[in-house]
């Protein structure tokens, strides 16, 4: 089932029990399913299917970095599995997201290809241990600009650098947004956070929300919360 919603609930659980009981609560025609790299080393493939057979349209998030040949592989393989979207990290550079644009064209799949920029954990101090100095928001600038010109079909960044992303790259680059807090929730390990409704403002096309749904005492009544920030 596709969705209008643009909510994007992250199973983020140790066990494929956990997480299909997350699901069962949740509707498909509210949100869409992520799955990342816990659940998905836990419970390979079982829960795509599982996810599938419930409804839900999943974002695999492997976050895929590694030569092109192997990236190109591995995305091909999550497209085959029928994902709505899985992503990269735009770090592999212009040639790995190349070779993963062309394997699903060359086999005609179309799941939705997306690039990491700079993770929403990180802040500029983190950039410059790892011998990034430039600020969180010039270098999602550069590395969105280079997953646009690798033909990706948007990127992950955090919401406060989807409005410069917009007028760069466009309404139709997707602009995937984690460090998505609602006003009641707690930051976590986020750095780069904002509200459902500002995200939406600033030209987040997909908001990603994990433990503020996931971990609260009742995760239908913070959905529905969130819905009504955005409405
Ligand atoms: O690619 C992602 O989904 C992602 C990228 C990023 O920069 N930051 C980020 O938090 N994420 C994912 O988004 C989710 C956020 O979860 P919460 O912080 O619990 O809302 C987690 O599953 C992260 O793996």
């Amino acid at each position: 089932m596709s969705t209008a919603s643009p909510l994007i609930i992250a199973l983020d659980y140790a066990s494929l029990d956990a997480a299909l009981c997350m699901a069962d609560r949740l509707d498909p025609s509210r949100c869409r399913l992520k799955v990342g790299k816990e659940l998905f080393t836990r419970s390979g493939p079982d829960v795509l299917d599982a996810l599938h057979g419930r409804g839900f349209e999943v974002f695999l998030d492997l976050k895929f970095h590694d030569i092109p040949a192997t990236v190109a592989g591995a995305v091909q393989a999550a497209a085959e599995q029928g994902v709505w979207m899985v992503n990269v990290h735009a770090a592999g550079g212009r040639r790995m997201m190349e070779a993963a644009r062309s394997r699903l064209d060359t086999h005609g799949l179309v799941t939705h290809l997306i690039a990491v920029t700079v993770l929403t954990s990180m802040e500029a101090d983190d950039l410059a241990e790892v011998g990034v100095n430039a600020s969180p928001a010039e270098q999602v600038e550069r590395l969105a600009q280079l997953a646009f010109d690798s033909g990706m079909d948007g990127v992950v960044c955090s919401a406060q650098e989807a409005a410069a992303l917009r007028t760069r790259c466009g309404d139709d680059f997707l602009k995937v947004t984690p460090g998505i807090r609602p006003s009641f929730a707690d930051a976590f390990d986020q750095r780069r956070i904002m509200t459902p409704a500002k995200a939406m403002a600033a030209g987040s096309t997909h908001l990603v929300v994990g433990r503020p749904v996931t971990q609260a005492a009742d995760p239908m009544a913070a959905l529905a919360a969130i819905e009504s920030e955005l409405a």
